[in-house]
């Protein structure tokens, strides 16, 4: 059977590259979902590739912290890869909304993120793409579980191997190896968490300049800091954490397990 035989389609939600997101919902149980459409030429191997590679690993993950997979129809031209429906938007509007984070919901979030990022790595996926827009709040009560979504830019890794996968990310959460287009693994993605961790405490990005080349050159060089007086009450264990995720050697910055241990993090 195809997809619209089974579903009714409804509103869009957001628009990747390649794909649209929408919502639907099943005709027979009347549950809801969030549908991502593909279309995929069949003279574009790399789209098609593309999709493949995310439904592949989208469907070996299952984590409370992460969208769900829920079910995937393949037709001629289209892939219809069917998510849970999350409806407290994005992690990135939340903090737009607050302005910043309070130290004790920035580590529950925190640690939800790092949650799912733990799990990615055991199951030896990379995100490659973790920022607030692809963290999404599963409702709009103030216990919203946090969700990672969007595996489209996600690779397959062999433990703890690294190896250049290629230049992909967003430019402002991109780690320091892969602007060096360095080989790289897991750690790019607790590079990203630093960043993230930082603008959930202070609003702002750590290394930000309009021009992309300048904000590169503060990346690779751990250009950042904490400026007052905006960080002079942030407790110097929070920092300590941000310090140990935003460090440029890879060897050296935090695992997600190491994360999760960090007494920010623990000691709630
Ligand atoms: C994009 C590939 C993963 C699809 C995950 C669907 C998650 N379920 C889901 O309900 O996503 C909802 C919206 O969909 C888009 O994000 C995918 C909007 O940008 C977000 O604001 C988000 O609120």
């Amino acid at each position: 059977t195809t997809f619209h035989e089974n579903y009714d389609v409804f509103e869009e939600l957001g628009k990747g590259s390649f794909s649209v997101v929408k919502r639907c919902s099943h005709k027979v149980t009347k549950a809801e979902y969030a549908v991502k459409i593909a279309h995929v030429s069949y003279a574009n191997e790399k789209a098609i590739r593309r999709i493949e590679r995310e439904e592949r690993i989208c469907r070996k993950l299952n984590h409370i912290n992460i969208v769900q997979l829920h079910n995937v129809y393949t037709e001629r031209e289209t892939r219809y890869l069917i998510f849970d429906l999350v409806t407290g938007g994005e992690l990135f509007e939340e903090i737009c909304n607050r302005k910043y984070f309070s130290e004790a919901d920035a580590s529950v979030c925190m640690q939800q993120i790092l949650e799912s990022v733990q799990y990615c790595h055991s199951m030896n996926v990379v995100h490659r793409d973790i920022k607030p827009e692809n963290l999404l709040l599963s409702s709009k009560n103030k216990d919203a579980k946090i969700k990672l979504a969007d595996f489209g830019l996600s690779v397959e890794v062999s433990n703890e191997k690294t190896y250049w996968f290629g230049f992909a990310g967003t430019p402002g959460y991109l780690a320091p190896e892969v602007i060096k287009k360095n080989p790289y693994g897991k750690r790019v993605d607790l590079w990203a968490c630093g960043v993230v961790l930082y603008i959930l405490l202070a609003g702002y990005p750590p290394f930000w300049d309009e021009d992309k080349y300048k904000m590169y050159e503060q990346i690779v060089h751990g250009d950042y800091d904490y400026p007052s007086p905006e960080w002079d009450p942030v407790t110097s264990e929070a920092k300590n954490l941000i310090d140990s995720l935003l460090s440029v050697d890879p060897e050296k910055r935090f695992s997600a397990s190491d994360a999760l241990r960090h007494p920010w993090i623990a000691n709630r």
